[in-house]
């Protein structure tokens, strides 16, 4: 099978400069011979360029920020993951800030609508547009794709393609009131830090594809947010939040993932390059490496 890597240098979910770099970073980090060397063809026909979507007038709608600009990189990039899926290859999404599930999401589940989606992140990102605090659309992705919340036009090609039982969490740490209420609502699984340290890594991951995917027979989306990972692990990211999964947590959710020979897509999400010195720049970016290593196959023994 293939690996199409689809770069996304975008930033607009969120305020920070410089996750917009990520996936230069992961690029030149070596990811893709690092890739070959486990078997796989990798196609990677540049980084996305964004720039051309114009956006120049783009006031907030509410208090969402950057809406036609998040919009319109999400719908493109939407359309490029899903032709990589319907063409039978393996997406693998760098990011760039979280906004994008939009569109990996929309891509993979546009392709295969039975898929489950495992959502590896200290936050939920499932503010609607009454919930978010923040306006800050990268907090906001799940609930487009469940279809939740107030419409905004401008969001009109977002699919309600992601139902609630087929979407799980693992690595909760920071969540706004209205996200509790939400995820109570629709009665969406969760797995918080605090089932982590319960239960250990291993019975979290046994139980959270039992929630969404119980005769391990549906295709596996997994959009992991590298601030899911203890700051001390992964610094350079964004919205760091402490007490998060250790290296090997963060490793032992990838692994057991490929394991199920179910994964379909994979997002790396959230390396942001320019918050933290050189050594913890490398080190992030040299985490988020080795985590899509293990979810494509890497095996310790
Ligand atoms: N819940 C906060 C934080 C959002 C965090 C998004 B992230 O998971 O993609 O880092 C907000 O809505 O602004
Ligand atoms: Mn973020
Ligand atoms: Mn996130
Ligand atoms: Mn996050």
């Amino acid at each position: 099978k293939t690996i199409a890597i689809v770069g996304c240098p975008f930033s607009g979910g969120q305020p920070k400069l410089g996750v917009d770099k990520g996936p230069i970073h992961l690029v030149e980090a070596g990811l893709i011979s690092q890739l070959e060397e486990l078997g796989w063809k990798v196609s990677f026909d540049g980084h996305h360029q964004f720039e051309s979507i114009a956006t120049e007038d783009d006031p907030p709608i509410g208090i969402l920020k950057n809406p036609r600009l998040v919009s319109r990189v999400c719908e493109s990039v939407a359309q490029v993951v899903g032709a990589h899926a319907k063409n039978g290859q393996l997406p693998l999404t760098l990011g760039g800030d979280h906004s994008l599930a939009m569109a990996t999401l929309s891509g993979t589940l546009s392709t295969y609508p039975d898929a489950c989606v495992i959502w590896v992140d200290a936050h939920a990102d499932i503010n609607t547009v009454e919930s978010t605090d923040s306006g800050n659309i990268h907090g906001m992705p799940v609930s487009f794709m469940l279809g939740i919340g107030q419409k905004v036009d401008e969001f009109s090609w977002v699919k309600p393609l992601l139902k609630p039982e087929r979407l799980v969490y693992i690595g909760l740490r920071d969540l706004d009131a209205g996200e509790k209420r939400i995820l109570k609502e629709n009665n969406i699984k969760a797995f918080s830090m605090h089932e982590v340290d319960k239960y250990g890594i291993g019975k979290v991951v046994e139980m959270a594809l039992d929630a969404v995917n119980p005769k391990r027979d549906l295709p596996i989306h997994l959009s992991f947010d590298v601030d899911a990972l203890d700051p001390s692990v992964a610094p350079s990211t964004g919205t760091p939040v402490r007490g998060g999964l250790t290296f090997r947590e963060g490793h032992y959710i990838c692994e057991a993932i490929h394991e199920t020979g179910l994964l379909v897509a994979l997002d790396l999400m959230e390396v942001n390059p320019f918050l933290a010195d050189s050594e913890s720049v490398r080190q992030t970016v040299a985490v988020g490496c080795s985590l899509v290593r293990s979810a494509l196959g890497e095996t310790l023994l």
